[in-house]
């Protein structure tokens, strides 16, 4: 594989030093070397880019995801989760076909390198056509078949779960990773649930679960089991052994923070899903003080109306901001960390990606900087997060291969993909 240096950049490498001016040096899918001043030996072939005026960070990572669900986009809004789930968007779901997966996966992937995202964690349906989509367009991904108990044939769904692990983990040149995905507590009954824990725990697999998303969900759990969602998974033995992913985590109690305390993997925090559904705020600050990883994600574009990171990095900090009436709570550094570094824990791919050093995959995005609500340069991290948005984004790489570059997309036609989109989407959500 060919070496690219990228030349006179502003490294913001997310590990503790600040931001400087420097290169780095990509060989095949590992960073090989980042310095104030590299060149490739004479006679050496390699892509040279100049980032003159731009920002080179880690790859965004999307901790929560339903790639197929940008069909869904803007189809059914301003309603409660509830209803929004069961009246429009699982009707919506039971008409999808295969192939209707792997290009709704494709349009979201197209956002997502278009914005600067590297890596996502999915949960859905029709996993195969995901795997497919993931290989293709270059990206990297933690996979899982969602696992729902209230339908007869919620055993399908498992068969079709370990189908996944075995087909598709390391897959794509190590690219593509899997989970097992029981939905929520209110989807999974605490039998089925015991037996996926089981399942986790002898084969050292991480769990992807919706926790705690709204208030109705804890009236429910409570009116069934006589618990918080949280303690019912907690009782279920959940965060005894296995890596979980935590997506929502809104509706927590004193007492469910302490039961995470502790845990391997940690919360998805995803503000603009929550905001735009009236869920609620996650207690992130509380979370954090416990010692709880907090990534980010963005739900599916269903949800969150895009898969833009850069709006759940503003978001993140604004609300904490506004819930404790205190601007000094979620700095830009911290929400850069969560979109990065946390996020690629909550994947568990705190050793491959997350942070711009030596030895670790080459994914990074660069960020260019010559935009009118980009200038001057105080604070690149301010800028980053209170400023910028997905489409300053100039190039995404991943694994050391270009994904995109001066914002043209290098793995996806995109004429075909709009062509396929619209009249899919069309077909999907007639008379629902
Ligand atoms: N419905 C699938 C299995 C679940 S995949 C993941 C599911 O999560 C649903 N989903 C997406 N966003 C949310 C959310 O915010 N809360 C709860 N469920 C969600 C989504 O509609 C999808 O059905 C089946 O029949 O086999
Ligand atoms: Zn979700």
């Amino acid at each position: 594989m060919k070496k690219i240096l990228i030349k006179n950049v502003t490294l913001i490498t997310m590990t503790n030093e600040p931001p400087f001016v420097g290169d780095i040096l990509l060989d095949g899918d590992i960073i090989a070397e980042i310095g104030r001043e590299i060149n490739l030996p004479a006679g050496e072939a390699g892509e040279i880019i100049d980032g003159t005026d731009m920002a080179a960070l880690p790859g965004l990572i999307n901790a929560h995801q339903h790639t197929p669900m940008s069909l869904l986009r803007g189809f059914s809004d301003d309603l409660k989760l509830m209803d929004w789930l069961e009246r429009k968007m699982q009707p919506a779901e039971e008409r999808m076909t295969p192939e209707d997966i792997y290009w709704g996966a494709k349009l979201s992937m197209a956002e997502m390198i278009r914005s600067g995202t590297t890596a996502f964690a999915d949960m859905y349906m029709h996993m195969n056509e995901i795997a497919a989509a993931v290989e293709e367009t270059g990206m990297r991904a933690s996979l899982t078949r969602g696992l729902v108990f209230t339908v007869p044939d919620g055993g399908r769904r498992m068969t079709e779960a370990l189908d996944l692990i075995e087909r598709w983990s390391g897959a794509a040149d190590g690219r593509i990773t899997t989970m097992l995905g029981p939905h929520s507590p209110y989807l999974v009954p605490p039998e089925p649930l015991g037996e996926i824990i089981e399942l986790a725990e002898m084969r050292d697999l991480p769990v992807h679960i919706h926790l705690a998303e709204t208030r109705e969900e804890v009236i429910q759990i409570r009116e069934k089991y006589r618990m918080t969602p949280t303690e019912y998974l907690y009782h279920a033995g959940l965060f005894d052994k296995c890596h979980v992913l935590l997506a929502h985590s809104v509706h927590l109690n004193r007492r469910d923070i302490g039961r995470l305390s502790g845990m391997q993997g940690g919360v998805s925090h995803n503000p603009v899903s929550n905001l735009k559904l009236g869920c609620g705020i996650a207690p992130v600050s509380e979370l954090l003080e416990q010692g709880i990883t907090v990534g980010l994600g963005t739900d599916g574009a269903g949800s969150a109306a895009t898969v833009d990171m850069f709006e759940e990095m503003r978001a993140a900090a604004w609300l904490q901001k506004l819930d404790y009436g205190d601007p000094t709570r979620l700095s830009a550094r911290q929400a850069l960390g969560m979109a990065t570094r946390e996020s690629a824990a909550l994947l568990g791919l705190q050793q491959e990606v997350g942070i711009l050093e030596v030895g670790r995959k080459a994914d990074l995005i660069l960020i260019s900087l010559n935009k009118p609500h980009l200038q001057p340069v105080h604070n690149l991290e301010s800028l980053l997060v209170y400023s910028a948005n997905g489409a300053d984004v100039d190039t995404t790489i991943v694994n050391g291969k270009v994904l995109m570059r001066g914002r043209r997309l290098l793995t996806i036609d995109e004429e075909e993909l709009f062509r396929q989109v619209r009249t899919r989407a069309q077909r999907i959500v007639e008379g629902i």
